[in-house]
């Protein structure tokens, strides 16, 4: 199958609980909760998207026309030496296009698999590490994994005391809050952070990239 890739970058990953690693981030175009165009926003299931994930024209991205091709893409970003070699999927929403083709070609270039979905296609059980961030008034059908991040706040679907318990109850092993970033992130974070103050099981997330100025 080809792969329609907006772009493909090396970084430090910048959220979660593998914030700080260096990564090569594959951000798949197209989303199945935004089509990614302005005029669609405020009737998107998804309407806080931070991303451009439209097209294939960002630096290193293009359409791949198999498997072997991208993972040879994303070694040559990488470098040479091929320990620690980590790959973040994302997109876009990456569970759109990634298949076993893929899996395979990324593990046999030696990389370790990251993904970061909103859960509403199962993810592939490939994948070494699943980092979960449910969107409100979407169906989470992808209820295990390394790590649920849950962008806060989020309007009427889930709300502590609601639907915040229960997701205490899903299967992951780390559970974490991040501030919505638009222009009441101040006061956004500060609810996370009163948010974790009560309920210890979970921790804060900062975008680290954006506070550094990485990508
Ligand atoms: C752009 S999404 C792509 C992957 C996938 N579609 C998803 O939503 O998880 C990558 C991460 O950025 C988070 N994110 C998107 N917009 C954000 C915002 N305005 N503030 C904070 N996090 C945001 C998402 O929740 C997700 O964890
Ligand atoms: N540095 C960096 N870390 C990230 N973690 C998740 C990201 C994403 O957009 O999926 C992201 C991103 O875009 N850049
Ligand atoms: S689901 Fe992810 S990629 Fe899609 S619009 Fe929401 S944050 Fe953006
Ligand atoms: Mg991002």
């Amino acid at each position: 199958m080809t792969y329609a890739v907006k772009e493909m970058f090396l970084t430090l990953q910048g959220e979660g609980a593998q914030a700080g690693r260096r990564a090569v981030f594959l951000r798949f175009a197209g989303c199945n909760l935004w089509s990614g165009r302005e005029q669609d926003r405020a009737s998107a299931i998804c309407r806080f998207c931070d991303t451009d994930f439209v097209g294939v024209a960002g630096p290193g991205g293009g359409k791949f026309a198999d498997a072997a091709g991208l993972a040879g893409a994303a070694e040559a970003l990488w470098g040479a030496d091929p320990a620690h070699r980590y790959i973040v999927l994302t997109g876009g929403e990456p569970m759109l296009q990634v298949d076993d083709a893929l899996v395979d070609a990324l593990h046999g270039a030696g990389f370790v698999i990251a993904i970061e979905t909103n859960g509403t296609i199962p993810v592939h059980p490939g994948i070494d590490w699943v980092c979960v961030s449910p969107k409100a008034g979407s169906d989470v059908v992808q209820r295990s994994g390394d790590e649920l991040k849950l962008v806060w706040p989020q309007p009427a679907a889930f709300l502590p005391g609601q639907g915040m318990d229960e997701m205490e109850d899903w299967g992951f092993a780390n559970f974490l809050l991040q501030p919505l970033d638009d222009p009441q992130q101040e006061a956004n974070t500060r609810a996370c952070i009163d948010v974790v103050m009560d309920r210890p099981k979970w921790r804060l997330s900062l975008q680290n990239h954006k506070l550094l100025g990485l990508k």
